[in-house]
Order: C-alpha cells, then structure tokens, then sequence
C-alpha cells in the first residue's frame, strides 16, 4: 500500500532543521541569528539617520556634533554592511555542507532500503524529490536558511517599524497594511498561472532536456546514425522550443499587467502618505526630521510586509517539500534487518520451499506469481523456463528474498524467510541477473566486490579464469587493475556483453555463497563460453545449488530438474528427457528450437 506522505507542521519541520543543524554545525545556527540581527538593523539605522542629521542642523548644533552623529551612523552601516558580506559567505559554504548532510541521509536510505520498495513508484518518485531537494546551494534546504533569516529579519523590522507607525496613526497604518496586501495578492495571481501552466512547461523541458541528453549519449550514437534520427530530433527539439517560448512569452505579458497595477498601487500608497505627512508639517505637528523619517519608515513598512507575505509563501512550500524529504527517509522498511534470526553457517546449502506463493506488482492488475509451491533441495540445479514475462525473473527475486510473497510462503530450511536476517539471507546467495550495474572500478574490485585493500587477488584469478575472461584480462595493460568504463576513467576500458557477463559469472563465483542464480547467463555467450559454462557446472557448482534460467531449452540438459512456468504457474515439470516424453508444452518449443537447427543442418549440407 502506498505511503501517505507525512504532514508535519511548519513549526515541527523547522525544529527538525534546527536539530539537525546543531547536531551537525551549530556555527551555521550562530552565524543565522547574527545575519538576522543585521539584516534587520541595517535598514532601521539608514531610516534614522536622515532624522538625525536634519535634526542636528535645524537645532543649529555644533558641526562636530553633527560630524560626530553622522560619522557614527554611517561608521555602524559600514561595519554591518562588511559584516553582512562576511557572514553570507561563510554560510554559503556551510549551507553546502549541511546539504552534504541531507544528500548523506538520502543516499544511505537508498542503499539500505528494502528492495521491494525500490519498486515502488511512490517511494522512487520521493527518492528523486529527496536528492534534488538537497542538491546544490539553491536546492529546497539551502534555501531554509535564506527563508528563516529573511522571515526572522523582516518580522524584527516589521515590527519596529510597526511600533513606529502606530505613533503617528492607525488609520495610515491600516491603509499601508490593506494596499500592501492587495499587491500582494496581485503577485500572487502570477503564482497560481505558473502553478496552473506549470506542467504544460515541464512537459516542453523535460523533452528537451531529454534530446540533448540523449544527443551526447554513447548509447543511443549507433541508433541516432543508424535510423537517420537527427531530423525528427531537430523536430522535436523545435516544436518544444517553440512551447517553451510562446509558454514564457505569456508569462512576461502577465508579469508585465501586474508590475503595471503593481505601480500604481505603490504610486498611490506612497502619494497618499506623503500628502498625509506633508499636511501634517503644514499643519505644524510634524518637524522636517520627522517627516524624512516617516517617510522612509512608511515605505520601509510596506516593503517588509511584502516580503513577509512573499516568505510565507516561500515557508509554505518549502514544508511541502520537507515533508516529502521526510515521508521518504521515514518510509517502513517490512524486513528484518539486523534483528532477524541469523543463519548460521550460511555456506551450507539449504531446502528451500516456495509454498503457495503468488505476487502482484503494486499498481498491477494480475498476478505474476499465481499459486505457486516449489520445493529446491541442498545441491540440486533446476532450471527454469518459459516464454518471456511467464514470471521467471519474478521467482527469482521471490527466492532470494528481495521482494516478500503477496500470499502463501518462502521457507528457507523451514523457517518463514520474514523471521530470518534479510542480510544474512542474501549471504546465501550468488546471482547474476539479466539487468545488472557495473561499477566503474577495476576488474579486481568488480568482481571482489570490495576495495582493491581487502581483495583476495589469486581467488579473483581462479574465478575469473573458471568464468573463462581471464585470458582477456591478462592482455590488458593494467591486468586486475584495469578500471571499467571509458566514460569515467580515460584509461579505462568497455567489455563487449558476453564479456560482461563472465565478469558478472566471477563476481558470483567470488562470493562463493551456497546457491547460485544465473538469468540467462548464456544469452550473449559464443558457443565455446557456453561449453565452457556448462564445465562449470560439472566442476565448481556441483555443490552448490543452482536455478538456472534459459530460452535456449537444450542448455537446461545438464539440470537435474526443469520447471516450465506460463503466467505465474509450473505447468510442467520434470527432467528433459521426461519432459520431452510428455509431449507437452516444453516438448513444442524444444521442436521449435530444434527444427530451426535441423533445417540449418540440411540447408547447409544442400549448398556445401
Ligand atoms: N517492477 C515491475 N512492476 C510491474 N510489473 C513488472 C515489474 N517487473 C516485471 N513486471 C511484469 O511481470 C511480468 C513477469 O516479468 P518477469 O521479468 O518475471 O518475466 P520473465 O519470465 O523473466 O521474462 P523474460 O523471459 O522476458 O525475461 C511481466 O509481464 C512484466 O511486465
């Protein structure tokens, strides 16, 4: 079942960010509060300064009173002003490590998940969130320090100014708060069409972003060449660049309406104050110095209104997304890591016992797994097979336990595989999947699967040599520690597929777990590779378990016991020769297979 995402309040999220900070860099908390001192004191100096000088002038004052009152204003405003500089850069950079922080947290929670819920769209879509959320210095986290400053910073002198204004007349008060928040509102009208629009927008970005992604990949170069793609990608490029032009062309005639009422509000709300104030120095209640200083008051008024309404805003949706930061590092995980039942001796193999099992993909309407009971005894290899999508990638995660039943059991020597370590569980296990990741390392930490420090260099020969890639390595300039992928390292090299495939073969002969899992290990292998394959499994896994899934039926020959799985069910099963015996389904796409090579045979023998 999806995960509500979690609805903590504003004050709640701030906390958590507070916390955080002070676990991990309390200066950045101190060096907040200072900016937030500044920043607001800054414009309320520069608001009494004017007063103070007319004042001393008008009071006729000595000049080095007047010298030594201005000198002092503007001697604080630099300081402050250096100050301010001095301090936003050095939360710059801490502001850089606290999302250091934040991407760590992201990065662990999608390592150590459960797998299941790396299937999960929901959990994935938050993941993505999460990482661009603390990703870079104008991501959703850095920008909790700017918001938090400028709120604390404009409320202070919001209400200092506040506290000023009231002195002179509520009603004027008033006016300023009602004309600022019909602005406001204004701009906010701006807001609600680009939230409306915006996906009409993302849906011309992204494609685009995707074209030139693609432009520069090696992997889609052959096929670009290939299929003549450069004319229907320019194509695309310009029907999108033309909805991202004509999308921003309408969103700067909007911002153009509104700074247009957005002037005139501010003419007539500074125009009616002024004539206020200047009635009032008429009328002889106000001095010179006290209009220059309501003046600039009034308009400093307005100003941090606005910006307070505006960074309520900002707070609003940046909690929408700390909360969504939060839904995905909280999410459940369902399996006992940790605190499971430890398997002890986990080189032995087991029984392992699939009993009644179905699944269903979340989101998905039918079963792939559907009522399903299989039992693998210690040492035996079963082979799986069936037309693709039959569910035999999907029994497989089901058996090493990185997705849990929807219905019935996975027993793992009797025992329920949800009470058993789920880490101790994967120990068990040596697969080679059909999608698999590479990383860019050298050759001895692939297939060790560990720092180059800590590899055990003759075991990594044996198993690459018993995989069948070691000849291939030995050319190589740098042996073992040649580093995989031309696109990372300069000096690094790119395998073909069937020679990614023996080193992923070693990797799993490396791990020397019990049970070995092998998804159509023999898919881009030459004849000789899967002879040789075949050895190995007379050889080295003769001990071991096996499940060994193939399309090319003859291959499963060498299986002590074969299952044929169609939607989700074993339909038949048995060994090959009982199999073939049956004259049922396995035995159809056996002849299938077969008489494709029968008639090659004769063809070839005709035209010899
Ligand atoms: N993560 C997923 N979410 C939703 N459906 C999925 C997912 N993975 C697989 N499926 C669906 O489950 C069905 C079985 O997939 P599975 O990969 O187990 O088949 P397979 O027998 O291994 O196929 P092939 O021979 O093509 O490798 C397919 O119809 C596939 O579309």
């Amino acid at each position: 079942m999806e995960e509500k995402d979690k609805e903590y309040s504003i004050l709640q999220n701030f906390g958590y960010c507070i916390k955080a900070t002070i676990q991990n860099y309390p200066k950045l908390l101190v060096l907040c509060v200072s900016l937030i001192v500044i920043n607001a004191a800054i414009p309320v100096i520069t608001a009494f300064l004017p007063k103070v000088v007319i004042d001393e002038i008008v009071n006729q004052k000595p000049l080095e009173h007047l010298m030594f009152a201005t000198g002092l204003f503007l001697g604080t405003i630099i300081i402050m002003t250096s100050l301010q500089k001095y301090i936003d850069r050095l939360i710059y950079w801490h502001k850089y490590k606290m999302n250091t922080y934040f991407l760590k947290m992201v990065t662990n929670k999608s390592l150590r998940t459960d797998y299941c819920n790396q299937e999960d769209e929901h959990f994935r879509n938050l993941q993505s969130e999460s990482f661009a959320s603390c990703n870079g210095n104008f991501s959703y986290y850095a920008r909790i320090y700017d918001t938090s400053v400028g709120f604390m910073a404009n409320l202070l002198g919001f209400v200092t100014f506040f506290y000023v204004l009231i002195r002179l007349n509520i009603i004027i008060v008033f006016f300023l708060v009602i004309s600022t928040l019909a602005s406001y509102f204004m701009n906010k009208r701006i807001i609600k069409w680009e939230k409306v629009n915006n996906e009409e927008k993302i849906s011309y970005t992204q494609k685009l972003q995707y074209i030139t992604k693609v432009s520069g990949e090696i992997k889609a170069a052959k096929d670009i060449r290939l299929y003549n793609m450069i004319a229907w990608l320019n194509s695309v490029y310009r029907v999108n660049m033309e909805g991202v032009n004509s999308w921003y062309k309408k969103y700067a005639s909007k911002i153009f309406k509104v700074s247009i009422c957005d002037c005139s509000f501010s003419l007539v709300r500074e125009g009616v104050t002024y004539f206020y104030l200047l009635y009032l120095v008429l009328q002889g209640t106000l001095t010179v110095a006290d209009f220059v200083l309501y003046f600039n008051v009034i308009v400093g008024f307005s100003a941090w209104l606005n910006s307070l309404l505006g960074q309520v805003n900002t707070i609003n949706r940046l909690n929408v997304s700390i909360n969504r930061f939060r839904t995905f590092v909280e999410y459940p995980e369902k399996y006992c890591r940790n605190s499971g039942e430890k398997i002890h001796d986990f080189l032995k193999p087991r029984t392992i016992e699939l009993k009644n099992v179905s699944y269903q993909y979340s989101g998905e309407d039918s079963k792939v797994i559907d009522d399903l009971s299989l039992t693998i005894n210690p040492g035996q290899h079963l082979a799986v097979v069936g037309l693709n999508g039959a569910g035999k990638t999907t029994l497989v995660k089901l058996i090493c336990g990185l997705i849990d039943p929807t219905e019935g059991q996975v027993l793992y020597d009797g025992k329920d595989l949800k009470v058993l370590d789920r880490d101790e569980v994967y120990k068990a296990f040596g697969v080679v999947f059909q999608q698999y990741s590479i990383l860019p390392v050298t050759i001895a930490e692939i297939v060790a699967e560990n720092i180059r420090e800590n590899v055990n260099v003759d075991r990594v020969k044996k198993c690459l040599e018993q995989a069948g890639l070691m000849e291939k390595i030995n050319s190589l300039k740098y042996g073992l520690d040649t580093k995989y992928d031309k696109t990372m390292w300069e000096d690094g090299i790119d395998l073909s597929g069937g020679e990614k495939q023996k080193l992923l073969l070693a990797r799993a002969l490396y791990k020397n777990s019990p049970i070995v899992i092998l998804d159509e290990p023999t898919a881009a292998l030459d004849p000789i590779s899967e002879q040789n394959m075949y050895e190995l499994y007379n050889g080295v896994m003769d001990s071991k378990s096996s499940i060994f899934i193939s399309h090319r039926l003859a291959s499963t020959r060498f299986c002590s016991h074969i299952i044929l799985l169609e939607n989700g069910k074993i339909i038949e099963c048995g060994t090959h020769d009982e199999l073939l015996s049956l004259h049922g389904k396995y035995y159809e796409l056996f002849e299938t297979q077969a008489k494709h090579y029968r008639e090659k045979k004769v063809d070839e023998y005709e035209h010899s």
